[in-house]
């Protein structure tokens, strides 16, 4: 059973088709790239299979199960987590804390307004398991606003990570990073068990290339290439899309 399958997905927003019949199917522990030029869609793309967004048309199946129509809120619990841009997180608060909390946003608990976070052990273990993961254990008690941006990148791959997703969706994880921070990154993601399949979107190709065997070539809200690595970079599709020639 594929991991993933977007079939025929239609997205408009007044007149302009944004999402133009968009089919996907990811196999279990694969590493997808979805790349396009700026306005290609890939936003759109993310936003429909997550559930922010509500497609006009089309199907998304998680695992074999349909989630079309079911909320973002509720992806989580049956296996889908994504990135999230932590920056309008708790900055004072310590890095596992928050980390904490974005777990008890999935759990039942976020209901108990007497709920006090320190004595959920578990939570914060889980906290602690995601934050090692990513290479931050030893930073955990600092305060968020003592870290850097490749820091906080990893902080969020954690978040995503400690919700222990069987398809985790990456938007431009790379986005504003330097070089070494790249790196940084980008070793973390190859070190993710294969248990976890992943899904990446990114829109400067280089960056990210290394990420995937196989990737999605988006244009104008319509799939225009897809293969392997070498397939993709080969064809001429790609080369106007991206050079002009
Ligand atoms: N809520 C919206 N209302 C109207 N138009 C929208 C909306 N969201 C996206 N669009 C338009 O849809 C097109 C695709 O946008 P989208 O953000 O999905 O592209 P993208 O490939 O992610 O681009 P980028 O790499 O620049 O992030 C753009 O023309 C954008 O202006």
């Amino acid at each position: 059973m594929s991991a993933l399958v977007v079939s025929d997905l239609r997205k408009s927003f007044g007149g302009l088709h944004v999402t133009k019949g968009v089919n996907l199917t990811i196999e279990p522990g694969e590493r997808r790239l979805i790349i396009g030029p700026n306005g290609a869609g890939k936003t759109t793309l993310f936003n429909l299979i997550t559930g922010e967004l509500v497609p006009d048309s089309g199907r998304v199946m998680l695992n074999g199960q349909d989630i079309t129509r079911l909320p973002s809120r509720q992806r989580p619990h049956l296996g889908m987590a994504r990135t999230y841009q932590i920056i309008t997180l708790f900055a004072r608060n310590t890095i596992v804390h928050n980390v904490t909390l974005a777990l008890l946003g999935l759990s039942p608990l976020r209901w108990n307004p007497l709920i006090d976070i320190k004595r959920q052990s578990h939570l914060t273990e889980q906290a602690r398991a995601a934050l090692e993961q990513v290479g931050l254990g030893h930073i955990a008690d600092r305060p968020l606003a003592q870290t850097s941006y490749g820091e906080r990148r990893r902080v969020e791959i954690a978040m995503a990570l400690a919700q222990k997703p069987k398809v985790l969706l990456l938007d431009e994880p790379f986005a504003g990073l330097s070089i070494d921070e790249r790196q940084d990154v980008h070793r973390l993601l190859m070190a993710i068990p294969r248990d976890v399949t992943m899904v990446m979107i990114e829109h400067n190709m280089d960056v990210a290339l290394e990420f995937a065997e196989r990737i999605t070539l988006l244009h104008f809200g319509a799939v225009i290439v897809e293969g392997t690595r070498g397939e993709v970079v080969a064809d001429p599709r790609t080369r106007e899309v991206y050079l002009g020639h």
